[in-house]
């Protein structure tokens, strides 16, 4: 199926409406060679509708000669924009960005937010957006969950299939992605809908076990056979398990970085309109699958960088990992039950 450019148009006006865009507002739209053309004459279109100063910055592609994939999230920091002060200086003098080339997990796009502008990134296919249009209660939701989450001073997950693992919370914020950039410095990004912290540096613990059919990102392949993580000290220790298993052994070590094993982001995902399955439908350039990320009630949990919130590992190696069925207690509550959300209750979807 496709959206026409009418309803794309229509959509953009009602995301950059829940953004606070308005005649008092300046958009840049950021993109690259590699932009969807659709998407950036939308977010054009909608913006001028909306009656703000709109403005483009065209960056050249930028490529690190060890990225291999088309997956803008697989290779991590540096950005078309890295360096590029003059573009940098462009965009912060905008009150919302609309990136359409991905400067996600790039110091550039923490510089940028601490001027107060807000980002927007928006790169899946306008089909996606369609299915994971964002609304105020996709918010309401997500805040709901984060009311819990920042108080919180540890996480545990469970599963069947023998998952048991503890991160220490604390010393990082939690980030909400709700799909609107509404507040001054804030980033999201459309399509969303969930949650995340980060561990306490070199405190997690314990076995992460991917059960068949669990989801590893950039791959954007479905788990076929289990694979079993080791966490020591906030790190994977050891990768046991078959094919799978050597696949992400071997993808890890071509890094050469030993602090691409560090764990990441920790969260769970809020999103009753992303799906499981929604992967095996697109091919694997067609955007970043947000799918994974998002859908209701997964554990998504991901290795490598945490610059984004002042920590110290700028590896490039990026994996984002997202587990069905899984137990996730925050502090003493049940907050994902085998893959149910379960609390709180304003964060259950209707
Ligand atoms: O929306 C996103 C996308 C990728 C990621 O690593 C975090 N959040
Ligand atoms: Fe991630």
């Amino acid at each position: 199926m496709a959206v026409n450019q009418s309803q794309l148009g229509q959509m953009f006006e009602q995301v950059l409406r829940l953004s606070n865009v308005d005649a008092t507002q300046s958009v840049a739209i950021l993109k690259s060679h590699y932009s969807d053309a659709r998407t950036v004459q939308a977010a054009t279109d909608a913006a001028l509708r909306l009656g703000a100063k709109v403005y483009s910055v065209e960056l050249p592609a930028f490529n690190h000669p060890t990225a291999m994939g088309n997956d803008m999230t697989a290779y991590c920091g540096d950005t078309a924009l890295t360096g590029n002060i003059a573009a940098q200086r462009a965009l912060e003098a905008a009150d919302l960005i609309v990136d359409t080339m991905m400067l996600l997990h790039s110091p550039e796009q923490e510089q940028i937010l601490k001027t107060g502008t807000r980002i927007l990134l928006a790169v899946e296919p306008p089909e996606v957006l369609a299915r994971m249009l964002p609304c105020e209660e996709d918010k309401s939701r997500v805040l709901a969950a984060a009311a819990v989450l920042e108080k919180a001073r540890m996480m545990t997950v469970t599963s069947q299939a023998g998952s048991d693992f503890r991160a220490p919370l604390g010393q990082y914020p939690t980030v909400t992605e709700y799909g609107f950039a509404d507040e001054p410095g804030r980033w999201d990004h459309w399509p969303s809908g969930f949650l995340f912290t980060w561990p306490n540096e070199d405190q997690a613990e314990g076995v992460l076990v991917l059960e068949v059919g669990d989801i590893l990102l950039p791959f954007k392949s479905y788990a076929r056979e289990r694979i079993t993580l080791e966490i020591e000290k906030g790190f994977v220790t050891q990768i046991h398990g078959g094919f799978e298993a050597e696949y992400l052994r071997d993808y890890m070590r071509y890094f050469n970085d030993p602090e691409v094993y560090g764990i990441s982001h920790i969260g769970w995902g809020l999103q009753p309109r992303a799906q499981w399955t929604a992967m095996g439908l697109h091919d694997k350039n067609d955007g970043m699958c947000m799918d994974a990320r998002a859908f209701y009630g997964n554990f998504l949990f991901s290795t490598g960088p945490n610059t984004e919130v002042g920590g110290k590992r700028k590896t490039p190696c990026h994996m984002d990992i997202a587990l069905r069925r899984c137990d996730i207690k925050v502090d003493d509550l049940l907050v994902v039950a085998e893959g149910e959300v379960v609390a709180p209750e304003a964060s259950r979807a209707r």
